[in-house]
């Protein structure tokens, strides 16, 4: 069943109002990685509920607890669960997005303030954090939703959803919450079939679908020593310094070409054979478009199908920063007392937090050891997610394939993403069903870096695909 073409119509003649709505759920700096702003994360848990109330969706709150976070403890924000329809002779299908976002500053080096959405013209870009992750497509949600209401038309599928607002956080408290309404009488009971709404096509041409994600694994390692910062005129070469120990400890994680140095884990992932290469050299990729979306030709190889294998199928470990160093304008002579660096490995199968986590703190404590340093060394892991990889000849992928190609006359690609979206197993393990990614955003976008955008057409068609991706999937056979 096609979608009807007046709803592809009113996407079209409400474009206009849906951008208004993006920008001010951009308004909210909803970061959940930054106390100072976890009330903000509620009040986009509120502004969200409002609104799917508004188009017709039961929903209620769920308080999810506490945690601590950076030694503070904070109130959870809640998860929103909704549902409409209830048809027994129709599929249910359960949606997935975060309204949380990473932190942004304009002094990191945005063009514009990021919490307001920026409309240029003429490139057709909605520039602000979480125009493209993932508040963007959660609002197309909302927009699908709209034309239903408005014209009290029934949708072809009973939907359920589930948004969170800690997914850029280590999404605390959402797997319990999930493994407990997937059971017999619980909310998500029932359910045939998963959409995430989060991530973004490999380029920025061609749709995708995405079918696997890298897990993760978020260490922090802190080495301390003086009672307070010292001055390095009057203790520089008389004590060991804590930065000068962590620097050495950093450098033995990873190469610059990107070798894991820790014994095990990259020898835990099994090579690739001729066969799988080949789905890499049939994706719709370049070097380019690497360069272009990281904005400097900085790609690790010329070899296309190396560099998408090392961004879809191999661990990576990044470093992310060095808590309690001087970071500041100017020239302070200071020897730090406390400093932590941050680093994350993201995982591939058979990999997960719990076989990696001994390799890690094995290798951090045999490389302290070496420095012969008197100083003390923790090793913390902040949080962690077990990759996925789902099966993409499943009929939740062939409705995804078919409204695709409806909206965007073309076939989508077919990717793993780099990136980790931890509930994504948890639902696929305690549903038992095809859980699919279905992207609205381009490769460029700049999700988590500055100047974050949505390009208008991928907002606008996005909607469209969703959408349609409900009516092909009320007709395809299970
Ligand atoms: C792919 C998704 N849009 C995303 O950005 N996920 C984050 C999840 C995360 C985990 N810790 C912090 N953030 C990511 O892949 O970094
Ligand atoms: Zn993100
Ligand atoms: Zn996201």
């Amino acid at each position: 069943m096609p979608a009807p073409s007046e709803f592809l119509k009113y996407i079209d003649g409400n474009a206009d109002a849906f951008i208004k709505r993006l920008a001010e759920a951009v308004s909210i700096p909803s970061i959940s990685g930054d106390a100072r702003h976890r009330k903000d994360v509620f009040a986009m848990a509120d502004w969200l509920n409002a609104q799917l109330k508004s188009v017709g969706v039961e929903t209620q709150l769920v308080d999810l607890g506490r945690h601590t976070m950076d030694g503070e403890d904070l109130p959870l924000p809640p998860a929103i669960l909704g549902r409409l329809g209830n048809d027994s002779s129709k599929k249910t299908v359960l949606i997935y997005g975060h309204f949380d976002v990473q932190p942004a500053l304009k002094s990191d080096g945005w063009d514009t303030e990021p919490f307001t959405l920026t409309i240029n013209e003429q490139t057709g870009q909605l520039i602000g954090r979480g125009s493209s992750d993932d508040k963007g497509p959660i609002l197309g949600w909302l927009n699908v939703l709209q034309y239903h209401h408005e014209n009290k038309l029934p949708l072809p599928v009973n939907l359920k959803f589930c948004f969170e607002g800690m997914e850029e956080s280590g999404s605390e408290g959402l797997d319990d919450l999930v493994r407990r309404e997937s059971q017999k009488g619980g909310y998500f009971d029932g359910v045939d079939c998963v959409c995430i709404s989060d991530n973004y096509w490999l380029n920025t041409r061609t749709p995708a679908l995405t079918y696997g994600l890298r897990g993760l694994s978020y260490y922090k390692v802190t080495v301390s020593g003086p009672a307070r910062d010292l001055h390095s005129g009057v203790f520089g070469r008389t004590v060991h310094e804590p930065m000068t120990d962590l620097v050495h400890l950093l450098n033995t994680l990873v190469t610059p070409t990107g070798d894991i140095l820790i014994k095990g884990v990259d020898e835990m992932v099994p090579p690739a054979d001729e066969e799988e290469k080949k789905i890499y050299e049939k994706l719709d990729y370049s070097i380019s478009d690497i360069e272009q979306s990281a904005g400097a030709s900085i790609a690790l190889s010329d070899d296309k199908v190396n560099v998408l294998m090392g961004r879809m199928r191999q661990p990576s470990l990044s470093i992310h920063g060095i808590e309690g160093a001087f970071s500041a304008p100017g020239a302070k002579t200071v020897i730090p007392a406390k400093v932590s660096g941050k680093f994350s490995i993201r995982l591939v199968p058979p990999q997960t937090p719990d076989n990696i986590d001994p390799l890690v703190i094995d290798h951090l404590k045999k490389a302290f050891a070496e420095l012969g340093s008197k100083n003390t060394l923790t090793v913390e892991n902040l949080h962690g997610g077990k990759p996925w990889v789902a099966d993409h000849r499943h009929w939740n992928f062939e409705a995804a394939k078919k409204a695709t190609k409806a909206v965007y006359g073309q076939d989508p690609d077919l990717t793993r993403e780099g990136g980790s979206i931890p509930v994504t197993l948890t639902f696929a393990e305690s549903l038992g069903v095809n859980v699919l990614l279905l992207p609205m955003g381009r490769g460029d976008d700049g999700a988590h870096s500055t100047n974050e955008k949505l390009d208008r057409s991928n907002f606008i068609e996005g909607s469209k695909l969703l959408g349609t991706y409900l009516y092909e999937l009320a007709d395809i056979q299970k």
